[in-house]
């Protein structure tokens, strides 16, 4: 409290503050500004807006969080995220560890970090992935399977379910080179990553502080070790078949890369003699494909789903996005995944449909980034002044940076253009100014996975079924219980479920899902034209 009023004293921005209640009193007043739900960044976007001159403030939501330097000019986020200056916060480490059992990329700093970035690296490279296509495309065909059957029970129901399905069966398919199936059936692993993300769930205090929550994060994660070390263990017998026997088929799992890598690194007499594969990497490898699958699922979802939504607010652009399909996979979209499998560059001629994926990114951001400030360090504001950031977390606020008027022309409005033209003109983004994966040494790793996921996953549906909200068709079907409804009428509750007059909009739920998971209406485009 005392450092906050120090530099409050000496006029650097931040909201009106007080010796009791630091800035808790006005978050809760932006807080009531949305819907109850609103995940909780797009809170922070809203309070940054009153920043705008600076673009930076401070913030002190002190017992609840550490002190935060609150950042939405791109020049300074890319001063963090461009070098190692700054390292991951141990409040971030604390909220992240219980997903993925211990330490892991995304919470590790300096060489332990570095080690492990460099044996995936090569695995997560956009020309290494296409060679997975087959594998994707094979999950995708399911997941079209599902949409058919929503289409053949023409009900109102929500898509976020066996979306994310199909994402986790893709990321288990792609870093284990292992089939879930869990699009069709129960699975232990997938519903363990549900419990943890659930009991882990950051934002509910009445999760974060039960009793049995050590216990359920243990068992849940004793599951979800098992089946990985599992296939690890398959995976280096594989590795060790394949240096015995030259002609046996190598796999393209992203693990089985990094065991080779690991073990080419190895000391190479003492290789001969392994029979099993290192504890230590066995235990580290545990918690970095945990963090794959929980880092991966939920964003790479929620992007689809927002495209989905985005594309039925706008004809004229799905029909651009179909043309540009028939035009690189024939006018038969039945065609497309035999030529995907066949072709996988393919993938690299949709310019329209990934200018799409990157306006959705813009318009939902569904990640952020915290770092930990550093003694002797200060950060620049646009006008020069110095900002101390040791003892500070440094929040990036990625939903301020993607909508600020000053950085992006017509902010407001959905135009995937912007994506496809020249440095020329006035809608050409501002570098540093689009986030959603982040940028320097630890950017998303795992970005050009999505981004072939998203592609071939578009290019199988939207030339064949429409996907439209269905939200008031649900909210009339799905009235709030008796007790709720009756606070709601007292006042006593708040019942909004609209953000900006959107009745979409990423809610708390440990990834910033669509509210309620997105109910739709899915029919087939030929039932619409007829
Ligand atoms: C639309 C999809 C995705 C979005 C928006 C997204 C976003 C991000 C962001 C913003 C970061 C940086 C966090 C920070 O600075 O603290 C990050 C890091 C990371 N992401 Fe993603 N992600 C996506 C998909 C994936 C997928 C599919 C995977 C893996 C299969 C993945 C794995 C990771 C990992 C391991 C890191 C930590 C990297 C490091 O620190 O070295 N992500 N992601």
């Amino acid at each position: 409290r005392s450092r906050i009023n120090r530099l409050r004293k000496q006029g650097f921005p931040m909201p009106p503050w007080s010796w009791v209640f630091g800035h808790l009193l006005v978050l809760r007043r932006y807080i009531l500004k949305y819907p109850p739900d609103t995940f909780f960044t797009i809170v922070m976007g809203g309070m940054a807006a009153d920043f705008a001159e600076t673009d930076m403030f401070y913030l002190d939501l002190w017992p609840f969080a550490p002190p935060f330097l609150c950042i939405s000019d791109p020049d300074v986020a890319n001063q963090i995220s461009a070098k190692h200056t700054f390292p991951k916060a141990d409040y971030f480490n604390t909220l992240f560890e219980p997903l993925m059992g211990g330490p892991s990329l995304l919470t590790t700093n300096g060489k332990e970090w570095k080690d492990w970035r460099s044996l995936f690296n090569p695995a997560f490279a956009h020309s290494y992935l296409l060679e997975q296509v087959h594998g994707i495309v094979d999950h995708v065909e399911v997941f079209c399977g599902k949409l058919q059957e929503r289409v053949q029970a023409s009900d109102v129901a929500p898509i976020e379910d066996i979306a994310t399905r199909m994402t986790m069966d893709t990321i288990i398919k792609v870093t284990l080179d292992e089939e879930m199936d869990y699009q069709n059936n129960p699975n232990a692993m997938g519903r363990s990553l549900r419990e943890i993300i659930h009991w882990a769930f950051l934002g509910n205090p009445i999760y974060r502080y039960h009793p049995f929550r050590p216990l359920v994060l243990k068992y849940y994660g004793n599951v979800m070790n098992r089946y990985i070390r599992t296939a690890l263990n398959k995976r280096f017998q594989e590795y060790r078949q394949g240096q015995d026997d030259k002609e046996s088929k190598s796999t393209k799992s992203v693990i089985a890369l990094a065991i080779k890598a690991y073990m080419e690194g190895e000391n190479q007499e003492k290789l001969q003699e392994r029979t099993t594969i290192d504890e230590r990497f066995l235990e580290y490898a545990t918690y970095q494909l945990r963090l794959f699958l929980f880092a991966g699922h939920d964003t790479t979802t929620g992007t689809l789903i927002y495209t989905y939504h985005e594309l039925s607010k706008h004809p004229e652009i799905l029909k651009r996005m179909q043309e540009e399909h028939a035009s690189v996979f024939g006018s038969a979209p039945t065609k497309a995944p035999t030529l995907m499998k066949e072709q996988p560059t393919l993938l690299n001629q949709l310019p329209y449909t990934l200018a799409v994926l990157k306006e959705v990114m813009r318009f939902y951001p569904l990640s952020g980034s915290i770092r930990m400030g550093v003694p002797n360090v200060t950060l620049p504001d646009r006008h020069g002044t110095q900002y101390p950031t040791e003892d500070f977390h440094l929040v990036s606020i990625h939903p301020r940076l993607h909508f600020n008027p000053r950085l992006w022309p017509q902010s407001k409005e959905f135009i995937p253009e912007r994506w496809l033209v020249g440095p020329e003109d006035p809608l050409y983004p501002r570098s540093g100014a689009w986030r959603p994966f982040e940028h320097g040494p630890r950017n998303c790793i795992g970005q050009n996975l999505s981004l072939i996921e998203l592609r071939v996953a578009l290019v199988m549906t939207v030339r064949t079924f429409k996907i439209e909200p269905a939200y008031k068709e649900w909210d009339t079907a799905h009235p709030p219980g008796v007790i709720i409804g009756l606070l709601e009428d007292l006042g006593l509750k708040d019942g909004r479920r609209e953000l900006d007059g959107e009745m979409v909009y990423p809610i708390e739920k440990g990834g910033s899902n669509a509210r309620d998971g997105y109910p739709c209406r899915i029919t087939l485009l030929e039932e619409k034209k007829r």
